[in-house]
């Protein structure tokens, strides 16, 4: 079973489109990565997928079922991390993620989830005294506490500093590595090109790219630009082959470069942020 299947997938408010037809398939045990400027509808297709928001239209199946009508069994095969942080005042963490593990029939020790998220040191402490960034930390045990076979991640690291998103990562890895499919949203796209096995970018409700990290969008071909310095001054070159490029310079050449487009590149072009 394809555990994430979308075809046609349609979300409108008010008359504007804010899904305008989207078709995926996340695999077993794959990171698939949304990308899209603010706005795009990456949350609102997330949140069709747990069955928080109804759908205009298209098929969607979600661990075989359809996520508008699926029932409490099939909630506790997935976990979720809502954008939104979680509020959970005067509970430490220990007793916020032993509570939550209560709701699932073969939930994960809670303090190797506690470990996973590098709170262990926190562990009793209040959630109301922790930082923004622990508290996304938080969000993250109790998405996956419940040893869900799909994880839903909506923009897991904002407020991460670079040791925890690390930290976050290796998590990640490791849940795919045991067969958990994960699909995440986020504005980081160091963290899509370090986890995704393939991803999709999304503008205006609608996928105008989608392929692995290293592909998507034409990456797999693009051209490199060589730029260097001689007595004529700078010269640029865009090429399918900058050895022959750099062969035939003259031999004062200097301040040689060579640049592949990235994924950086690729996304800003796709999103219209450059002209
Ligand atoms: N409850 C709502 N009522 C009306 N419009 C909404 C509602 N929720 C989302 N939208 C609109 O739908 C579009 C998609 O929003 P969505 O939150 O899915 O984008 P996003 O890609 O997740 O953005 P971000 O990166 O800012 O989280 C936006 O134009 C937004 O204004």
């Amino acid at each position: 079973m394809t555990p994430i299947e979308v075809h046609g997938l349609r979300k409108t408010y008010g008359g504007t489109a804010a899904i305008d037809g989207i078709d995926m398939s996340v695999d077993g045990g794959e990171v698939f990565a949304l990308l899209g400027p603010n706005g795009a509808g990456k949350s609102t297709t997330i949140e069709i997928l747990e069955g928080h928001r109804r759908r205009d239209g298209g098929d969607v199946r979600v661990l075989g079922e359809d996520p508008g009508t699926a029932g409490r069994r099939w909630r506790s095969r997935i976990g979720i991390v809502l954008q939104s942080a979680t509020d959970a005042g005067d509970l430490t963490v220990r007793e916020t993620v032993r509570h939550f593990a209560g709701y699932y029939p073969s939930p994960r020790d809670p303090e190797e989830v506690i470990s996973a998220v590098g709170l262990a040191a926190k562990a009793d402490a209040r959630i109301r005294s922790l930082s923004g960034g622990q508290r996304r930390r938080v969000d993250v045990a109790l998405g996956i506490v419940g040893h869900p076979e799909l994880v839903f991640l909506d923009e897991p690291t904002t407020g991460f500093d670079p040791e925890a998103r690390r930290q976050f990562w290796a998590l990640i890895r490791s849940l795919a590595a045991d067969g958990t499919t994960i699909l995440l949203t986020t504005h980081y796209l160091d963290e899509a090109a370090a986890l995704a096995g393939r991803l999709a970018i999304m503008v205006g409700g609608r996928i105008v790219a989608a392929g692995t990290p290293s592909t998507v969008g034409g990456l797999a071909h693009a051209q490199a630009t060589v730029t260097w310095r001689d007595g004529a001054g700078l010269h640029e070159v865009r090429t399918d082959s900058p050895n022959t490029v750099i062969a035939q310079a003259g031999p004062d050449m200097t301040d040689l470069q060579v640049r592949r487009p990235n994924l950086e590149d690729v996304y800003l072009d796709l999103i219209g942020a450059r002209s």
